[in-house]
């Protein structure tokens, strides 16, 4: 176990890339540099809220004594061996080429070597200017860094691909954040997280360079990425193999997305990780009422293009803006094409797999794919919960035959009363569903078991979020707490206070459903 400030930090990034090192914090761009280094700008008072206890003994990092760590995780101290910079990178946002991004409020420390031999780079997020915060003020408020903070460990309780959290400090500033975007400017408490991953780098790194034309530096970060992060991936075909992987986690990441019901609201270029996690967590959702169109972002609502069905489908256009910036590399582009064609295929298997698992199959077989559009299209009508259905559906007993007894077990899951049609809907599902279930060579432990680590019982609900950030905001950390230890056994049956559906008063709420891009 180590300290945080008296580690020795390895800084590879930068060490093998070209940056600006001139430290300036001045907005600009920076062509031909792969970051600009920057210290984090200091904050009034950082106060500790939050601390992973299992991710800092998984890194080696030792337990906190003083408040010099405390200024270390609010960026008033920067360690002697620490390199702090933003990195550069572009991107596609809703579906338009927005040139240069780069690390706007996130500042990379350094990189911590756990006793594993694992890297992982520290980030603090929230941190203040730097070259790449165009005209914000490089800061985050308390409201999104819970936010990030719990759902991020929340997802890798989930079992799901993502960037971690190590703390969470409020910093005793105050930030002017418009939640609304009405005009009436507001001042909110700051926070910033340290954000922990093996690497940052996402498709818009590569964009970046690709779009200058700077194919030696493409050529030379891919190579880097390539080795330093898939060092299994040898020989001639490196890049393109390589590619195939990228697609191969981001279509798994996709369909873990679906299992558990959860929205990221921002699918750009530049919020997709090039190592498959799941990254920024801004306005996401998990759904309540199941609906394939429900997108959290209300900067999203004319086009719903972050709508939960169709993220498998962004996440291929996506795919594209990577292999076009990568295509440089290539004499022709006639392979990469057909490997982005096939993302398809390689999607929907691995997705009525999944689904073979929530619903408790030995195996899937040709003809499931009806049952499961069969369901699909169920949830769609109905619109129940989609996580207390999941549940109640593993409980439903096998030999339940009787029409009236199946709709009562299911009302629990219900917005509102379901119509005749729709009755009949999960009538007929059942029926078949039972039919299919008596066909397993499983037993029914067995099915019931899978069902029960493939549908969480606990998800991390935006009102929840929003009263845990009300009741911080008041110095009431009860509710932070409580979900802190929920969101870490989200499939056990022992924190069934937080299992159960949205209330009506938070259907329309600003925070409980829907919420707006970065604050
Ligand atoms: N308050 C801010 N100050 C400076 N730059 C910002 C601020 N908020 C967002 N940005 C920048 O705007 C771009 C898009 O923002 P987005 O909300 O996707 O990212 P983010 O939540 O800040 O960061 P990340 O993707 O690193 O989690 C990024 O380049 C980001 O750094």
């Amino acid at each position: 176990m180590q300290s945080l400030l008296s580690k020795e930090y390895k800084n590879e990034f930068v060490n093998t890339f070209e940056g600006d090192e001139s430290g300036s914090l001045k907005p600009r761009q920076t062509p031909g540099m792969f970051y600009s280094k920057a210290k984090p700008t200091p904050v009034k008072s950082p106060e500790l809220l939050a601390w992973s206890e299992e991710l800092a003994k998984e890194l080696g990092i030792q337990k906190l004594t003083d408040q010099a760590e405390i200024d270390v995780l609010g960026g008033n101290k920067v360690a002697d061996t620490m390199q702090p910079y933003a990195a550069c990178y572009a991107g596609h946002q809703f579906g338009n080429w927005a040139g240069q991004l780069g690390d706007g409020r996130a500042i990379t420390l350094g990189e911590w070597e756990a006793p594993d031999g694992q890297s992982w780079e520290l980030q603090l997020k929230g941190a203040g200017p730097t070259a790449y915060s165009r005209r914000a003020d490089g800061r985050a408020v308390l409201r999104s860094s819970v936010r990030e903070y719990l759902m991020s460990e929340a997802m890798h309780y989930l079992d799901i691909p993502t960037t971690r959290a190590l703390s969470l400090v409020k910093t005793g500033d105050q930030v002017v954040r418009d939640m609304f975007y009405n005009g009436n400017p507001e001042y909110e408490p700051g926070a910033i997280v340290m954000r922990v991953a093996p690497t940052f780098l996402r498709f818009g790194s590569f964009e970046m360079p690709a779009a200058r034309q700077e194919i030696d530096n493409l050529r030379q970060l891919v190579d880097w990425t390539i080795s330093r992060y898939y060092p299994h991936i040898q020989g001639e075909d490196r890049v393109m193999t390589w590619f195939k992987e990228i697609l191969d986690r981001t279509a798994e990441l996709m369909v873990e997305w679906m299992r558990v019901g959860f929205v990221h609201g921002v699918m750009n270029t530049d919020n997709m990780s090039i190592l498959g996690l799941t990254i920024d967590y801004g306005p996401f959702s998990f759904l309540d009422d199941y609906d394939p169109m429900f997108t959290p972002n209300t900067t999203d609502l004319p086009g719903r293009r972050y709508a939960f069905g169709r993220q498998p489908s962004v996440a291929q256009w996506n795919l594209g803006c990577l292999a076009s910036a990568i295509a440089a590399l290539f004499p022709n582009t006639q392979q990469l094409v057909a490997e982005l064609e096939g993302y398809e295929t390689v999607f929907t298997l691995k997705y009525r797999q999944m689904m073979g698992n929530k619903l408790g199959l030995d195996e899937v077989r040709e003809e499931d794919e009806a049952l499961i559009t069969q369901l699909e299209t169920l949830l769609a009508t109905v619109k129940p919960d989609m996580t207390i259905f999941y549940q109640l559906l593993g409980d439903l007993p096998q030999e339940e035959r009787d029409s009236q007894k199946i709709f009562s077990h299911f009302q629990e899951s219900f917005y509102g009363e379901p119509a005749e049609k729709a009755k009949t809907l999960l009538l007929d599902f059942i029926k078949a569903y039972s039919a299919r279930i008596e066909t397993n060579t499983t037993s029914r432990e067995e099915s019931q078991q899978l069902m029960r680590k493939t549908n969480p019982r606990i998800i991390l609900r935006n009102y929840m979020l929003h009263e845990a950030i009300e009741g911080l905001t008041k110095g009431d950390d009860q509710l932070f707490n409580k979900l802190q230890k929920a969101m870490k056994q989200p499939y056990s049956r022992d924190f069934d206070e937080f299992f159960k559906k949205r209330p009506d008063w938070a259907s329309q709420k600003a925070g409980c459903s829907m919420l707006s891009c970065s604050s």
